[in-house]
């Protein structure tokens, strides 16, 4: 297990197709949506919850994703359609980030929004700690009305994100991240 600081400092994407099995175990699974519940949540509404997609299922939701595109391309070809259908079967397992906010008159529905991108970030980074790689994507797919109804979403809830799950093997290449000088002021009056 990594320290926290070596953690947080070495967290990658993995892109999907780039992701293997076997997939995060049930109790693996648990410990991370633990802790993706885990973030800061102003008037501890919980406006946000989670979709698993795993085993046979991921072709059963990708299917749908397969039929949402062929109502908006009617013309794709084969190769389009099971490439669609194959969406969520690329990682071994995929969490969808629902937010799902809540009527109040305190708390603006753009911070529970944010507080489900925070579950979101928890998720990635709980499967860094227990050894997966992850990446959180949205594609097409999670602005879809057809797949938000197919995959249960009410009128008001939207998807954050996919995340996809699996591991890794070696270290992923890291990226450049931004300077500290070009994002960080320091206030002075
Ligand atoms: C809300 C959100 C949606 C994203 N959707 C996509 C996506 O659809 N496709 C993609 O290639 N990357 C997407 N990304 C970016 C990847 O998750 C990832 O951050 C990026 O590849 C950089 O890698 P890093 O996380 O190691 O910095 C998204 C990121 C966020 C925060």
């Amino acid at each position: 297990m990594l320290d926290a600081l070596a953690l947080l400092k070495t967290r990658r994407s993995v892109k999907p197709d780039q992701l293997q099995g076997p997939p995060p175990s049930a109790e693996d699974l648990d410990t991370m949506l633990t802790i993706a519940a885990r973030v800061p949540d102003h008037g501890k509404l919980v406006p946000w919850r989670f979709i698993v997609f795993e085993g046979d299922h991921r072709e059963e939701a990708g299917a749908a994703i397969a039929s949402a595109y062929a109502a908006k391309y009617p013309d794709a070809s084969g190769d389009q359609i099971y490439f669609e259908t194959n969406r969520l079967a690329r990682a071994p397992l995929v969490v969808a980030v629902v937010s799902s906010p809540v009527e109040s008159a305190k708390i603006p529905a753009v911070e529970q929004q944010l507080s489900a991108a925070a579950a979101a970030q928890n998720l990635l980074l709980a499967a860094h700690a227990l050894g997966y790689a992850a990446c959180w994507l949205t594609e097409w797919y999670a602005y879809d009305a057809q797949v938000a109804r197919a995959f249960g979403l009410d009128d008001h809830e939207r998807f954050i994100g996919f995340v996809h799950i699996g591991r890794f093997d070696g270290t992923p290449e890291d990226r450049p991240r931004p300077a500290l000088k070009d994002i960080v002021t320091r206030f002075e009056a």
